[in-house]
């Protein structure tokens, strides 16, 4: 298998509020993500997504239930993804030296990265002298770097400005159509996520599970402004949020019974 296959995925962490009892993060959550597939995972806030990629990643262990994935995934997180006190192309190298590929390809490869996320300019910068974006397109590089097959990341474009996340996620597209990595994706983007993925898997509020799983019919290569003017956009984006809205009315219900 050369995607990421999680299944029957619980996750429980111990209450803040009674030693007693538990609070339950996910619930019995199964996906797969194959090989060259592109797959978001939308959900309101603090409904589980971060504890799945961080599951799905390797470093949280499940409740119950398991993760396949064919070697360790490649991870980028939302902030704080670089050292800051290794340069840009130090810190695309890293993975490079970890697994101790020789000096010279590794400089090659440095270099092509750096080609492909722009900052050849700033290879010898340190990560506090450049913008956010330009830390996040080191950080996307740094995980290209890596060889895996399976990239996760989690709300990686969520602290920057509008028109730097845009140009980041068509970046993001261009480098990854030349790769066959299986993406796993979390956003609570409704745009962001039908702007990206092949496959938007919806979660419900906390305790998360998968409500809904949703295609995305745009092709490849996708030019991310353009499909803005296909009147299916506005369709799935519809249908995303009455997912959402459906998933939120039906907790509003539940708390009223129960109170
Ligand atoms: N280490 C932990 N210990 C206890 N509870 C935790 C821990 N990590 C997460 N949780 C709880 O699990 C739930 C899901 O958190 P998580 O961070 O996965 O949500 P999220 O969907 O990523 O949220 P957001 O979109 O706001 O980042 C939350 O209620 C959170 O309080």
């Amino acid at each position: 298998m050369s995607g990421l296959s999680v299944r029957n995925l619980w996750k429980a962490y111990p209450s803040a509020e009674s030693k007693d009892d538990v609070l339950v993060a996910l619930e019995d959550v199964s996906l797969e993500v194959r090989e060259g597939e592109f797959v978001c995972v939308l959900g309101p806030s603090g409904c589980g997504k971060s504890t799945l990629l961080r599951i799905a990643a390797g470093l949280e262990k499940p409740s119950l239930g398991t993760v396949e994935t064919p070697s360790r995934p490649s991870v980028v997180f939302q902030e704080h993804g670089v050292f800051p006190w290794l340069t840009v192309a130090e810190n695309i190298a890293y993975p490079l030296r970890l697994r101790r590929v020789p000096r010279a390809q590794r400089a090659a490869r440095v270099a092509e990265l750096l080609d492909l996320v722009g900052l050849t300019e700033f290879a010898s910068y340190y990560p506090a002298q450049i913008s956010g974006g330009m830390r996040q397109r080191t950080s996307v590089a740094r995980a290209l770097a890596d060889d895996g097959s399976v990239l996760l990341m989690d709300e990686p474009f969520g602290a920057l400005d509008e028109q730097t996340r845009v140009v980041l996620q068509q970046e993001l597209l261009r480098i990854w159509e030349q790769t066959s990595k299986a993406v796993l994706f979390i956003t609570h983007s409704v745009d962001e996520a039908l702007t990206l993925a092949d496959r938007v898997v919806v979660m419900s509020h906390r305790p998360g599970r998968i409500i809904a799983e949703v295609e995305i019919p745009f092709g490849r290569p996708r030019d991310i402004i353009a499909l803005r003017r296909d009147p299916r956009y506005g369709e799935i984006t519809y249908q995303l949020w009455n997912l959402l809205e459906r998933d939120d009315a039906a907790r509003d219900d539940d708390e009223e019974v129960a109170a």
